[in-house]
């Protein structure tokens, strides 16, 4: 039987810097033939372009498949494994796939998958990469918020001790067999090295935890992991799973598996004319992100009397954006996608973002 083929699944929590690492690993492949998976929460299909756009002769858009809007982790019967399918009866296979989980994705189920009989004697988890924004772990984004879990859990005894972020975070650490702790140009030396050594007290024993910037990680670093993740699915817990609604004492999960906390966040997309200058807009987004704590806002802007497409990325309070390439005849329109916790003031913030 010829060797399964293997896949690197590439997760972490919304603007870490998946997309990033994996355009980096696609400009220094080394001559792997690399295939890519590619899930994203939000309307626009933004990573796809952006991953597409990366010019590489051993990436051509065809190696790029996008899952439509969704978490991976839901639609694995429907989307990802007829998806694998149809990838692994192409006649010039891939060396190796690369899948990117959305920033809300579960890991461990799209691991699982890889068990299904319709893919497993050919394919095999090579490794789980879970990217890391070390600047927003460093600021506590992802801490459970005890503080405010104690105040409330004299209300009601029940209450559960995370934040949603923070059990996102926990699963996709306790999946991890590599965590790169990105952003590192954002941290000082002594904060890096704190970090290095928190995230490896919390994840399995043997992780490597890499420091990275913009992903900058060396291809054989990052895939040839050979772990065969979908073999040792019960020492990737899931805490997550079990945390919602306190029904653990019944099948609950078994029955309704995609229960487990995605309509904790919502996203939607705003379309608006030409802006009229990006620094300007980059502040006005600023504070937009700012007064609705928006977690991720990311899409392309029309300037004006600019031919070229600005790219905007913003993660957290930081509003990055760049001309990436020309609009060619695609509509003039600035699409922005903003996805944040459910609950949302979406007429405020369409109104704030189009003013
Ligand atoms: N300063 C800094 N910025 C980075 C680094 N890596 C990525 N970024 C920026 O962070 C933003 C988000 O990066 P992406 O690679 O799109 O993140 P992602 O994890 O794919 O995001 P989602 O797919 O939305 O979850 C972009 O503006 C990147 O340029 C880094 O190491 N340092």
């Amino acid at each position: 039987m010829a060797a399964k083929i293997p896949a690197t699944v590439v997760t972490g929590f919304l603007g870490a810097g998946k997309t990033t690492l994996i355009r980096h690993m696609l400009a220094n492949a080394e001559g792997k033939r690399i295939a890519l998976i590619i899930n994203e929460f939000g309307d626009l299909g933004i990573d796809g372009d952006i991953l597409k756009g990366c010019g590489d002769a051993t990436c051509t858009d065809e190696d790029v498949m996008e899952l439509s809007n969704g978490c991976i982790c839901c639609t694995v019967a429907d989307e990802f494994i007829p998806t694998m399918q149809k990838l692994l009866a192409r006649e010039d296979k891939p060396d190796h796939i690369v899948i990117e989980t959305s920033g809300l994705a579960l890991p461990q189920p799209l691991v699982r998958a890889f068990n299904w009989p319709e893919i497993s004697t050919q394919v095999t988890v090579d490794g789980v990469v879970t990217v890391v924004d070390g600047k927003a772990v460093d600021e506590g984004q992802f801490a459970h918020n005890v503080a405010a879990v104690d105040a409330q859990r004299k209300l009601d005894e029940n209450l559960d001790h995370e934040t949603p972020l923070s059990e996102l975070f926990e699963d996709q650490i306790a999946c991890a067999d590599m965590i790169v702790v990105n952003k590192a140009d954002l941290l000082g030396e002594d904060q890096a090295e704190a970090l290095v050594r928190k995230l490896k007290d919390e994840a399995r024993p043997g992780v490597h935890v890499l420091r990275a910037t913009m992903g900058a990680l060396p291809v054989d670093v990052l895939l040839g992991q050979g772990i065969g993740a979908e073999g040792d699915l019960e020492a990737r817990h899931e805490v997550h799973h079990h945390h919602h609604d306190n029904h653990d004492d019944d099948d609950h999960h078994d029955d309704h598996p995609h229960e487990h906390g995605h309509d904790e966040f919502e996203s939607f997309v705003v379309i608006r004319p030409e802006i009229e200058d990006p620094k300007t807009f980059a502040e006005q987004v600023a504070k937009v992100i700012r007064d609705h704590d928006i977690l991720r806002l990311k899409g392309f802007v029309a300037v004006k009397d600019k031919p070229m497409r600005l790219t905007l990325q913003a993660v957290g309070p930081r509003v990055d954006s760049y001309f990436d390439q020309p609009f060619g005849t695609a509509p003039r329109l600035s699409q922005l996608v903003v996805i944040g916790e459910a609950g949302l003031d979406r007429a405020a913030i369409e109104a704030a973002l189009k003013a």
